[in-house]
């Protein structure tokens, strides 16, 4: 990051001479074909993964990421007997109220050259695709299938069998009936009621009931100088049937007129007991002068009024350590419509100060391009906002990042959720130990979904693949950021969709970079056909400049930065929670 704030791109390693590859000429055309065989492993043995210093010693750090990580010590620093371990994580929950979920231990086993995890190689899977590559090799559908809690290369503990899954985090599973109710299903209220007029409006809409949808269809018209603009007809964006215009739905797009309609005493339209804005509401919002964020006024299209609502717990009780964690399912499909396909969960992690339309269309791009694939089946796509131990300048803490994220997808989206697990740690988590986290949800016998079931009964693992921009991959290259095993998890075990940005060149890094290559099948790169480079920084810029963000992010997200005065006066750096 520079210190003016805008991010700075690695360099593209051009002391080995790589020119840059243009994007419809990617250097890895073919590359999964079959004559292209197994490449290499890399040597990189446990032993000398163990007993070398590691790259996330503070000391160590570029300065700048060195400021971004509050490590406590021991967060990326490796231990001599524990490669993967995180001990601050796991032990040092005495600070925090929350409990800790994740407990790192042992040595990394060693790849064996027989692992046929997922980045192991299939000689057919390679398409070219209409807007980028698939490098990559999923497990086919026998190896997929799976009844055990953590695949076939389980030992039955939750740890990497002898098989030896390279860089596989182990994570405690609770061992006793005792900790059975870890996650226990809080009550309701859905979501912390402190959110601003604007969502209140909004959860007037949530129920995603035809009742409830009869009710948005307000029997009495709008008055037409409230009019700006006219029902729509929605898209079903479900993942699996993207490709349906779900015109028959009766799923409907609610005007602004209605959202700002007067509250009726008289009015038999029950909305789940929530109220619409007042007038007053309205004025206060408009005599506070900050009229670039004033969005009361404006049309917000974005209700989609058949996505599920979350009912099973809240992230703001969480974040204040009232309730236990519970992991957000409502959005997350359980069965497969398409069985010869792998089950695949995305992972978007970053700041997400403040989530933009950018961060939104990221997961539509990669849905486009894995339904393009016809290799996998998206499950469900979750943002995970980091916390507010992560040291970046503008990072607004971290209730109002999940909290802004969870504004944008609740009514754009019917399959984005956000999970504030993350976000929630007393300490900085790195990205892999993130993605266990999502295993262990997703794949994990006693708390998590163990899997999605499949038409025999049988159980199937979820693919978890991280979503991210060239920008975020080309941190990779960064000496002292990013630890090595780590990469093997992230890129090897999990997998990586890479959103192409305006000023990072994908392709020619992926040359460059060792790991990435070694594991490049598994590795998806996604082309931008439009390009959109709107960037959280230049949004809090806007906002400090009482500019206009509109049309930038969704309403919602702004009028939530109005409400709670975020990025107005200085890019400060992260206050807890
Ligand atoms: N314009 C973009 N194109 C592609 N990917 C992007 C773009 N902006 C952000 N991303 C990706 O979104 C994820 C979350 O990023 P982050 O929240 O840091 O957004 P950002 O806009 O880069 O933020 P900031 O400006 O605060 O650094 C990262 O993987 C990042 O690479
Ligand atoms: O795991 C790591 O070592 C690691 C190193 C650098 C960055 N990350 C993650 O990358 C994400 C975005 O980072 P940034 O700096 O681009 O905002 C955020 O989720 C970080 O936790 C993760």
């Amino acid at each position: 990051m520079a210190a003016n704030g805008f991010k700075s791109f690695a360099p593209v390693l051009p002391g080995l001479g790589l020119h840059s590859f243009h994007n419809d000429s990617p250097p890895f055309a073919g590359a999964a074909t079959s004559e292209q065989g197994e490449p290499e492993y890399l040597s990189l043995e446990s032993s000398q993964i163990l007993s070398s210093p590691s790259p996330h010693d503070d000391s160590q750090l570029a300065p700048e990421r060195n400021n971004y990580m509050n490590h406590n010590g021991n967060n990326h620093s490796q231990s001599s007997s524990t490669h993967h371990s995180n001990s601050n994580s796991n032990s040092s929950n005495a600070s925090g109220s929350r409990p800790k979920n994740i407990n790192i231990n042992g040595p990394i086993p060693q790849r064996s050259p027989n692992d046929h995890s997922d980045e192991d190689l299939s000689s057919s899977r390679s398409r070219r695709l209409l807007s980028g590559y698939l490098f990559g090799n999923p497990p086919s559908s026998s190896e997929a299938q799976d009844n055990s809690p953590r695949g076939s290369h389980g030992n039955g503990n939750g740890h990497s069998d002898a098989q030896g899954q390279q860089g596989r985090i182990l994570i405690r599973r609770p061992s006793s009936d005792s900790e059975e109710g870890r996650y226990p299903l809080p009550t309701p209220p859905i979501f912390e009621r402190d959110s601003p007029p604007l969502s209140e409006a909004f959860k007037s809409y949530s129920s995603p009931s035809a009742q409830h949808q009869s009710s948005i269809l307000s029997p009495t018209p709008p008055e037409p100088e409230h009019l700006n603009g006219i029902s729509q007809i929605s898209l079903n964006d479900d993942p699996a049937e993207t490709d349906t215009i779900n015109a028959n739905s009766g799923t409907v797009a609610v005007t602004n007129a209605t959202r700002i309609k007067k509250p009726d005493p008289e009015d038999s339209d029950s909305r789940d007991g929530a109220e619409s804005p007042t007038e007053e509401q309205i004025h206060s919002h408009e005599e506070s002068g900050y009229d670039a964020l004033n969005g009361l006024n404006d049309g917000e299209a974005d209700l989609d009024t058949s996505a599920p609502q979350a009912t099973d717990g809240g992230s703001g009780a969480y974040l204040r350590g009232e309730v236990d964690y519970s992991f957000p399912r409502h959005r997350l499909r359980k069965t497969m419509k398409d069985e010869s396909k792998i089950p695949l969960v995305i992972v978007a992690c970053g700041s997400f100060s403040p989530p933009t339309y950018l961060h939104l269309r990221m997961f539509e791009m990669a849905k486009d391009e894995i339904i393009e694939s016809q290799t996998y089946e998206i499950m469900a796509g979750y943002y995970s906002p980091v916390s507010s131990y992560y040291k970046k300048s503008g990072l607004a803490p971290a209730n109002h990042r999940v909290r802004m994220c969870e504004l944008a997808v609740e009514h754009t989206s019917t399959w984005l959720m956000v999970d504030p697990w993350e976000a929630g740690q007393s300490e900085y988590q790195r990205t892999a130990i993130v993605l266990d986290h999502f295993d262990e949800m997703l794949n994990g016998g006693k708390n998590g979904e163990g899997g999605v079931v499949m038409g025999d009964g049988k159980k199937r693992r979820y693919k978890i693949m991280l979503l991210a921009g060239g920008d975020l991959i080309e941190s990779f290259g960064e000496p002292g950021v990013w630890s090595e095993p780590d990469l093997h998890v992230i890129l090897g075990r999990f997998g990586c969709l890479i959103v192409e940005r305006a000023g990072s060149d994908v392709w020619a890094f992926l040359l460059s970079h060792d790991i990435l290559y070694h594991h490049r099948r598994n590795v998806i790169v996604i082309k931008q056909l439009i390009y959109n480079d709107i960037s959280s920084t230049k949004v809090r810029l806007f906002v400090r400049r009482g500019m206009s963000i509109k049309y930038l992010l969704p309403n919602s997200v702004i009028q939530y930065i109005y409400d709670n005065k975020l990025y107005r006066y200085t890019d400060v750096k992260a206050t807890i929670g």
